[in-house]
């Protein structure tokens, strides 16, 4: 689905990523972690054409996006939903209208819209505040609302930019069944994300990056805090890791939760 094969971006003397090969297949549900400046946003605006690889080859849904021309990109840009931390929701636009309007620019008919919109918001938990404007929900509802615009045109991908890192740990949790009902769907999910709890709790794929280069790829219930070790200062040190790990597996093994 998204294929990285040597991929290095320098920015003038600045490195964004250098010789990254990475397969995320379809279907697939991966976190991507690093610190600050590791190369996150990078990655993600090569897949959307938004910036362009110094070296390498970038497959999306088997496209080559490196040589790409300018009038395909908004076609690779139709199969990638994206949902950002600040929601980013129009606010003098209802929910409906909001949600609508994302088959509006790409000028779906409006027997689709009609159709689409209201099972979009019924599938997120949101169709009872379709007339609600967005300064009149929560936080958690408003992420609903932005991850119903970035599926209602049935993307292949969704790209979730920490899209828990405005919410309370309960809502984020919320959002989180939500991505995984909707990757179950078949749509394959790349969330960027710190929030470390989450990524052990999910026990999905996890690629973690720092200066700009892949330091594991790990699927499993433990991949955040094995990729901090030694990485990230700021996560403690390894025995919190370990502590952190001890608890996952309990909540794991279903006693506690
Ligand atoms: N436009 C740019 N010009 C110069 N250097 C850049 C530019 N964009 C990013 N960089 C550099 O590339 C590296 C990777 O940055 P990137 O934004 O991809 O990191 P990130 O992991 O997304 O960080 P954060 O978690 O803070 O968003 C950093 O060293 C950054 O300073």
């Amino acid at each position: 689905m998204i294929v990285f094969d040597n991929v290095t971006k320098y920015y003038k003397s600045n490195v964004g990523l250098e010789k990254v090969s990475v397969r995320i297949n379809k279907g697939d549900f991966v976190f991507l972690v690093g610190p600050s400046g590791a190369g996150k946003s990078t990655f993600i605006k090569l897949i959307l054409k938004e910036i362009d690889a110094t070296s390498g080859s970038i497959k999306v849904r088997g496209r080559e996006v490196t040589t790409m021309s300018n009038r395909q990109v908004p076609i690779l840009r139709r199969n990638i939903g994206i949902v950002f931390q600040d929601f980013r929701l129009l606010p003098k636009k209802t929910v409906y209208e909001n949600v609508a309007f994302a088959m509006e620019i790409i000028h779906q008919p409006k027997k689709l819209i009609k159709k689409y919109v209201p099972q979009v918001l019924s599938m997120v938990g949101i169709a009872s505040k379709a007339n609600k404007y967005p300064d009149e929900l929560s936080a958690g509802e408003q992420q609903r609302v932005a991850i119903a615009r970035a599926i209602v045109n049935r993307p292949r991908i969704l790209i979730a930019d920490e899209p828990t890192g405005n919410l309370d740990p309960d809502t984020a949790w919320e959002i989180m069944q939500l991505l995984d009902q909707i990757n179950k769907r078949g749509t394959t999910i790349l969330m960027v994300t710190h929030a470390k709890d989450i990524v052990d709790k999910m026990g999905k794929r996890v690629i973690a990056i720092e200066k700009g280069r892949i330091v594991r790829d790990e699927f499993g219930l433990y991949g955040y805090a094995e990729a901090l070790e030694g990485v990230e200062s700021t996560f403690d040190t390894i025995q919190s890791a370990r502590t952190f790990r001890s608890k996952s597996r309990f909540r794991r093994g279903g006693r506690e939760e």
